[in-house]
């Protein structure tokens, strides 16, 4: 039987809904590869699939589009090529582009039924859930973390958007206890990897010994209180000190001169600041003829062993070894380079030389402090920010997204779920009502409005004057804000003059409205659509859509900002994936207690699926 005829007696009248939609698929990692397929298969007519990245050999484990001989190509292009012959008859669009490229616009988002995000990251989600609220399309929102996994049915107006409960976002460490009291694996990696070696994101430091950078990590906490800013001034002294090292590079006292300054002396100064170690351990310097002499017999090959936790006469070793590989590296590079380049390696969990190095001198200084040390296996999990990825639970996760994505179609988003995948549960498919949107929320409480630009002519005046205070009848104390920060405030009257081009508003950009009078209005959320042509015909340079309803705030506070979260034990991960937690998923009891008639959780973490045997163990789809 054909195809067709399955969908039509599985799907009734919306086969041919489906069959008809035009669907965006944002990201085409290991939930998009998945759900492209569930897509194709499932009729949807015209998928449009966009991904910014090209296919890496990691990928290939899950990614199933995607072979040997693509790495290196568009994951967007790839995937439309392979997954197109499941469905020839299908219309498949493809973007090796950014979802926030200005080419985007709400116009755009606006032609399609759905957008599903198979995204890994906080901003192109937020970015993603605003232009979906802007331009009134519903958006399924998913993504896994391990054996956990989510679904979320976001409709404007309707139910809580991606913004409406907090999000957890990359944690960082404070600068004292990562140069002078660690207490954490993490903390000794951290160190080793963003004081040793440059960073390629953040602001300034240089103090590392395999190059300078002009940028320095966010995993460092740089707010000045006292002990943190007693801190940055050593770290500037210190970066001194090794610049003179590295002028040593390639001699034979290299490694001797590095140890004696990062393992003996640091330490000994440490150790000397008695008011840091009342309530510590102090820590133990670390002597280099001693650990030479100890670790004679110990090959350089121990380095291979990654699930081994090493001995310190291996880390020893390990350490000599790796440096000796990197600057043997490093050192034609410097001397090839002219004036104004300086090369410099970073680090990467994919480069055995630098990762060897880093779990080395992190064991090292755990040594030192009474910390634990890790295999290299482990330092490259927690230095390479690495959450597994799991096949089947991507696989799971985007069959949930089909499911309701049926609903959307259909209308019914009093049936539609937030659903979660988790292994210790009692079920392994659990799902929640969707809750009303959260009336404090910073994204969907706002008013949304369009702004026609001529972005050649339009200025902060024309926006604040004929728009704001004519058209919407602002009074004088309100600000402007763009992803950039505030471009208009009443003290800062400087950028009036200036194009809102200069100040980088483009097509797609948001520019958001916050009434500060006493009783402010909700905060009003104007989106760029930029043409020259609006500038034709002696149009305004400047214009909006329609006047937007802009109800007072509710006066409770807003719950939803994001929270830095500082110096805590976890580690420094720029985590890729939305948890269930940040999802507003906690596994915690409420919702245990909210899956009627199932046994309880069984254990933490360490068992496999557990299917409820009350339903024959069959997986329960939905309630
Ligand atoms: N702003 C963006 N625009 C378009 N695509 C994006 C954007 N941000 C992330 N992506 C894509 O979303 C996909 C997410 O997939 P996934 O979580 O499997 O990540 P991955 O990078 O393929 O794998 P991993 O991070 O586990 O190595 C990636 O292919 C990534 O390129
Ligand atoms: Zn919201």
């Amino acid at each position: 039987m054909a195809r067709d005829t399955y969908h039509r007696r599985s799907l009734g009248t919306l086969a041919r809904r489906i069959k008809e939609s035009r669907v965006l698929l944002v990201g085409a990692g290991g939930i998009g590869c998945e759900l492209l397929k569930n897509l194709l298969l499932s009729n949807f007519g015209e998928i449009h699939i966009i991904d910014l990245d090209t296919i890496d050999l990691s990928n290939l484990n899950r990614q199933f589009l995607f072979r040997f001989e693509h790495i290196k190509k568009s994951k967007a292009l790839v995937a439309k090529e392979v997954a197109q012959k499941f469905q020839p008859n299908a219309r498949l669009e493809a973007y090796h582009a950014n979802i926030k490229d200005s080419q985007f616009s709400v116009d755009w988002f606006a032609t399609f039924d759905i957008v599903f995000n198979a995204l890994d990251n906080l901003e192109a989600r937020r970015h993603v859930n605003r232009m979906c609220l802007a331009a009134d399309v519903p958006l399924i929102e998913s993504g896994t973390t391990g054996f956990n996994g989510q679904v979320q049915v976001i409709k404007k107006g309707l139910t809580e958007c991606y913004d409406c409960t907090s999000k957890e976002i990359p944690k960082s460490f404070p600068v004292c206890t990562i140069r002078s009291t660690p207490s954490q694996p993490i903390h000794c990696i951290v160190w080793a990897k963003s004081y040793l070696f440059p960073v390629k994101q953040g602001l300034t430091s240089s103090s590392e010994l395999f190059g300078i950078s002009d940028e320095d990590s966010g995993e460092f906490d740089h707010s000045e209180d006292a002990e943190n800013s007693a801190e940055i001034e050593n770290l500037r002294k210190e970066a001194q000190a090794l610049k003179e090292i590295r002028q040593s590079m390639g001699s034979d006292v290299f490694a001797k001169k590095v140890f004696d300054k990062v393992f003996t002396e640091d330490i000994e100064r440490l150790r000397g600041m008695e008011d840091m170690w009342k309530t510590r351990t102090p820590p133990e310097p670390l002597n280099f003829e001693k650990l030479n002499e100890e670790s004679t017999e110990v090959p350089t090959t121990i380095s291979c062993n990654d699930q081994k936790v090493w001995s310190t006469g291996e880390d020893f070793v390990v350490f000599k070894d790796s440096l000796d590989r990197l600057s043997k590296r490093l050192k034609p590079l410097q001397e090839a380079a002219n004036d104004d380049t300086k090369p410099i390696l970073v680090f990467d969990k994919d480069d055995v030389d630098t990762l060897d190095f880093v779990t080395a001198t992190a064991n090292l200084r755990a040594t030192i402090f009474k910390i634990d040390p890790k295999s290299k296996f482990d330092t490259k999990q927690m230095a390479g920010n690495i959450i597994p990825a799991i096949a089947t639970t991507n696989a799971m996760t985007a069959s949930l997204c089909v499911l309701q994505a049926f609903k959307v179609m259909k209308g019914e988003y009093d049936q539609a779920k937030m659903v979660f995948l988790e292994r210790s549960g009692a079920r392994a498919i659990n799902s929640d009502a969707l809750q009303p949107p959260n009336p404090n929320c910073p994204v969907c409480s706002s008013a949304i409005a369009r702004l026609k630009i001529d972005p050649k002519r339009a200025t902060v005046n024309d926006l604040v004057e004929q728009i704001l205070k004519m058209k919407l009848g602002y009074g004088e104390e309100f600000s402007l804000t763009t992803e950039s920060g505030i471009i208009y405030d009443p003290d800062l009257e400087d950028n009036l003059p200036k194009k809102l081009l200069d100040l980088g508003v483009k097509n797609a950009s948001f520019i958001t409205v916050i009434d500060d009078e006493d009783e402010p209005r909700v905060n009003l959320e104007l989106c760029v659509v930029a043409s020259e042509d609006h500038g034709a015909a002696g149009q305004d340079p400047i214009t909006i859509e329609s006047v937007p309803d802009l109800p007072r705030k509710p006066k409770t506070p807003t719950p939803a900002a994001s929270e830095q979260v500082n110096g805590t034990s976890e580690p420094a991960a720029a985590k890729l994936k939305r948890s269930a937690d940040e999802a507003g998923l906690s596994n915690g009891d409420d919702r245990v207690k909210r899956v009627a008639g199932v046994s309880e959780a069984n254990g933490v973490g360490s068992n496999p699926i557990v299917l409820d045997e009350s339903t024959g163990g069959a997986i329960l789809i939905d309630d």
